[in-house]
């Protein structure tokens, strides 16, 4: 693997409050243009891992690195290259506008120019509000608002935790145009969520996270697996439960209200068993893997 492509890498982070082991031997590997997914019910430890990502906690054990340069609560120079919204939006004046509140940060940084200020509010879709107080914006109109800060200084990495929580589908949906957009541009992206579905429209690659634990990482395509679910519908199931029981290897398969969804099976193969068989599908289609299983099936195995 080539390392210059490793934007974020955890090795064995662990996390321990007293006995409780917040995260254990986490190892995380995120690389340029990735939207990583970092995935978990409620209490799995994401928001502690990426505390310790962000050099706010101490981890137990184990090290975090960001371009390749490691990160303490001592040594954060590297964090400038990063960005993050991380619950409450920090700095944020509540009688100022958007653009006053971009500005005011962007003295932080003297490489910031008033054009990015103005790219960064139609970016975040934000330039139309005007001076309106950020006192009186939605709560997705702030988390946009908390997006555009955290990317102000163009950094290559963004953090975000949980960015959609309490918001409408709307709201939701802009989120993720926003994440979206960022990474076309080459922004590294590391989002964590226990929402299945936001992670799945983003993201290329998730890490599951149960009980402080890595479940599983990978690529989304790759996660689901090889694994291909045919789904089978035909007036008479009767007949295709029959020439599925009739195989030599009989294939997991479970029948439904209309229809048979069978599992590690080509549907080319399905349906040649089937008409060798005289039993003729009316439909036999791919239904792909449904990513809510993946996650309660890693997530039951993990504690199984
Ligand atoms: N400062 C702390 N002291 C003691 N326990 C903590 C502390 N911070 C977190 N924990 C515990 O560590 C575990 C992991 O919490 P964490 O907030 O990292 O999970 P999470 O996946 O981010 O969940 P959520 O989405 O609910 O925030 C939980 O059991 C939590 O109660």
């Amino acid at each position: 693997m080539d390392s210059s492509n490793i934007v974020l890498q955890t090795h064995h982070l662990q996390k321990k409050y007293g006995a409780l082991q917040a995260v254990e031997d986490v190892s995380l590997t995120v690389r340029k243009g990735d939207v990583f997914g970092f995935l978990g019910p409620n209490g799995a430890g994401k928001t502690t891992t990426i505390s310790m990502i962000l050099g706010l906690t101490r981890p137990t054990r184990g090290e975090v690195r960001v371009l390749e340069r490691r990160v303490t609560p001592q040594k954060k120079q590297i964090l400038r290259q990063v960005g993050a919204l991380v619950g409450a939006i920090p700095g944020l004046i509540p009688y100022l506008s958007a653009r006053e509140n971009l500005r005011l940060m962007s003295q932080l940084y003297p490489q910031v120019s008033s054009q990015r200020v103005d790219e960064v509010l139609e970016l975040v879709g934000l330039q139309g509000v005007g001076k309106r107080p950020t006192a009186q914006f939605s709560t997705g109109m702030k988390q946009r608002l908390g997006m555009g800060l955290a990317i102000l200084h163009q950094p290559q990495l963004l953090v975000l935790d949980e960015p959609t929580n309490g918001m409408d589908p709307a709201g939701m949906q802009e989120m993720r145009q926003i994440i979206l957009q960022l990474a076309k541009e080459g922004v590294t992206i590391f989002l964590s969520s226990h929402l299945l579905n936001e992670v799945e429209q983003v993201c290329n690659r998730i890490a599951v996270l149960h009980q402080g634990k890595l479940v599983a990482q990978g690529a989304i395509a790759e996660l689901r697996g090889e694994e291909k679910n045919v789904r089978v519908k035909a007036k008479d199931l009767d007949a295709v439960e029959k020439v599925l029981q009739g195989l030599p290897t009989i294939p997991p398969f479970q029948r439904q209200e209309e229809a048979i969804d069978i599992t590690g099976l080509d549907s080319e193969w399905v349906i040649q068993q089937l008409v060798e068989h005289q039993v003729y599908p009316a439909e036999v289609f791919y239904t792909g893997y449904d990513l809510e299983r993946l996650f309660l099936e890693l997530t039951q195995k993990a504690q199984g």
